[in-house]
């Protein structure tokens, strides 16, 4: 079985497959304090709790936008299941080429996300990834990778918006009953949730005019189910997106 494992500002997302099937997924705090043996202990529970074992694991593909943690879930890699990782980055196999500036700046999860959503959809395409930051990503109908935009995520934004002023409070990110709020968790609510739809629109409004072609647009990311009815734009939701891509970029890389 292959573990694909995609480190996040905020979230690691493990998952297994067997050939192309996802068996479990895992979400745990990202913690730049955490070293690998507290690491491989948190993944053995995990582990245990699905009735899988380290030695079920015959391949390990990383994909991090965290420096400090690439290193440590290497280490883990090898020490706890005895394989040197695949770790997406400069000098792997993507199949996709990257027409950023400096293709080594773009994050991993991105290039991820563009090569799971080119090799399902085969088309042009914007990817819209709702995580710590917000990400979109542009892929062209031949495949390459274009750029895109990165926003403040949803979470971040709120939490800005309660750090900053003394008398608003720590919300929940949901969608209130009207936008006209008579109280401060709806009003804050409704220009988050609303305000962030809007967001959402405005740029691949604008990604779709700058590409001169009609892409399709598809979301992930935990918050993605949340705006995406809102949204005149985004078509689909792919909650493993990045989980996929991961599969078929290591495929792309096994000798
Ligand atoms: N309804 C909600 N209200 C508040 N926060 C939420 C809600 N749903 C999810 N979150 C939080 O939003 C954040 C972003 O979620 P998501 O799972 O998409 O990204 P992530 O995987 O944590 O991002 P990254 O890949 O950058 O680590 C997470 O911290 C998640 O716990
Ligand atoms: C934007 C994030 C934080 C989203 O996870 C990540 O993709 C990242 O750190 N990217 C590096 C900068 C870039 O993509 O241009
Ligand atoms: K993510």
């Amino acid at each position: 079985m292959l573990l694909v494992v995609d480190v996040g500002n905020t979230n690691i997302v493990l998952g297994i497959y067997d050939g192309r099937k996802l068996v479990c997924d895992w979400r745990i705090s990202t913690d730049k304090a955490k070293t690998s043996d507290e690491y491989g202990i948190l993944i053995r529970e995990l582990f245990r709790g699905a009735g899988l074992e380290f030695k079920d694991v015959k391949a390990i593909i990383i994909s991090s936008v965290v420096p400090t943690l690439s290193g440590v879930l290497e280490r883990l890699s090898l020490n706890y299941f005895g394989y040197s990782p695949v770790v997406v980055g400069p000098g792997i196999r993507t199949g996709m080429p990257i027409q950023y500036d400096n293709p080594k700046e773009v994050g991993a999860d991105r290039i991820v996300n563009a090569v799971a959503g080119y090799e399902k959809y085969k088309t042009s395409l914007i990817i819209v990834d709702f995580g710590t930051a917000t990400t979109f990503d542009y892929v062209n109908r031949k495949g390459e990778y274009c750029g895109g935009a990165i926003a403040p995520g949803l979470v971040i934004s709120m939490e800005a918006l309660f750090q900053r002023a003394s008398k608003l409070p720590r919300v929940d990110i949901i969608k209130p009953p009207v936008v006209i709020a008579r109280n401060t968790v709806n009003s804050m609510q409704a220009g988050i949730f609303y305000g962030y739809v809007g967001l959402v629109d405005e740029i691949v409004s604008r990604m779709r005019a700058e590409s001169k072609d009609s892409p399709r647009i598809i979301a992930t990311g935990g918050l993605a189910g949340m705006i995406a009815p809102e949204s005149k734009t985004i078509e689909a939701v792919e909650d493993y997106l990045t989980l996929e891509g991961l599969r078929i970029l290591y495929e792309r890389n096994r000798e």
